[in-house]
């Protein structure tokens, strides 16, 4: 706790970056938003209007918010509440428990960059792998007792709203329905609770900095504190948190992957002075050894943004870079567009 009194430095700060590029910040509560996206109708007669919905979010967005998800409430609810129970497990404790090792596949971390000083984020997290369930279910906290129980639903639920999320977004691509699902839904799967405390002063500090995703495609549960943003169009705004709904955005091997037609947007969140804040992001990557490439069907006759690369690979890099911006995707980049 000590490290994040000092704060980021000045110029990683909202307000400054903000001043500096000429961006400017709309509230959760301004008219533009990220599109909201009714579900009920996928899997019925509606279905060609809401990919269509959808296709056209990851196009303008790559950020969109889904109610009617078919995750029941139950298990969203449950999974917010084990995760703050185990928040409320003091931070030492957990440290303890969950070393910020990067060798071991569940930890505790304060920070993604705590071994780097120059950039403290006022945040905790627990990374938890949960694909495949059998390499990491016994490594998840033990306490509180509900833990894995709830987690494990949460895991298989998300990851079946993943699956027709990445169907959904494929045929709104014109390719196969399976198509992303094969890369990016159905390998590695990792469940993310994140706890921002509140901060004495928000202006100081971040909860996380702007970054895009590294893998396919995150699903994320939030409380109704709200911090999120979005990158879009030259501005920052603000995710309204909606009750029972998830937002989903697209990563970067998905932008890679449409060739630059789907984004991965940048985002970040905010801290605020009052209340603390609990978002659940959910990833879903590649395998390791996944070679990315643009899908030769989207081309369309038209030369490949991204040289290939290897995820593993991909991965190091981001570490390797400073989290933020699109500067490990930019490093793949063979033209401008395409
Ligand atoms: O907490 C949030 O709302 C965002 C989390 C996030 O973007 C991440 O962990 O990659
Ligand atoms: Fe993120």
């Amino acid at each position: 706790m000590d490290s994040r009194m000092t704060g980021i430095p000045v110029d990683e700060r909202p307000t400054k970056a903000e001043s500096d590029e000429g961006k400017h910040y709309l509230s959760a509560g301004d008219e533009i938003g990220i599109p909201e996206i009714d579900l009920a109708g996928l899997d019925g007669e509606g279905r060609a209007e809401v990919v269509k919905s959808i296709g056209d979010a990851c196009q303008k967005w790559g950020f969109f918010q889904v109610i009617n998800h078919g995750v029941p409430t139950s298990v969203t609810q449950s999974m917010m509440q084990v995760c703050q129970e185990f928040f409320d497990i003091p931070t030492e404790e957990n440290v303890k428990l969950y070393p910020d090792d990067k060798l071991k596949p569940v930890r505790f971390g304060t920070s993604r960059t705590l071994s780097r000083d120059t950039l403290l984020e006022w945040r905790d997290y627990l990374r938890c792998p949960s694909r495949p369930l059998s390499d990491f279910i016994h490594l998840w906290p033990a306490k509180p007792s509900t833990f894995r129980e709830v987690t494990m639903e949460y895991s298989k639920e998300t990851g079946a709203l993943a699956k027709r999320l990445c169907c959904a977004i494929s045929e709104s691509l014109g390719v196969e329905s399976e198509c992303l699902y094969e890369v990016i839904g159905k390998h590695q799967q990792i469940i993310m609770p994140t706890y921002y405390p509140p901060c004495p002063n928000p202006e100081l500090t971040i909860g996380l900095c702007a970054h895009t995703d590294l893998g396919g495609i995150t699903i994320l549960l939030q409380d109704q504190v709200g911090g999120l943003e979005v990158f879009n169009e030259g501005r920052w705004v603000g995710v309204k948190p909606l009750p029972d709904a998830f937002v989903v955005n697209l990563a970067d091997q998905t932008q890679i992957l449409t060739n630059g037609r789907y984004k991965g947007a940048e985002h970040r969140a905010i801290v605020n002075a009052e209340r603390a804040r609990i978002s659940i992001p959910t990833f879903f990557h590649p395998l390791d050894d996944a070679k990315i490439a643009p899908i030769p069907e989207l081309l369309g006759g038209h030369l490949p943004m991204y040289r290939d690369s290897v995820f593993r690979e991909y991965v190091r890099d981001f570490f390797a870079n400073k989290p933020t911006g699109k500067c490990t995707l930019d490093s793949l980049k063979l033209i401008d567009a395409p």
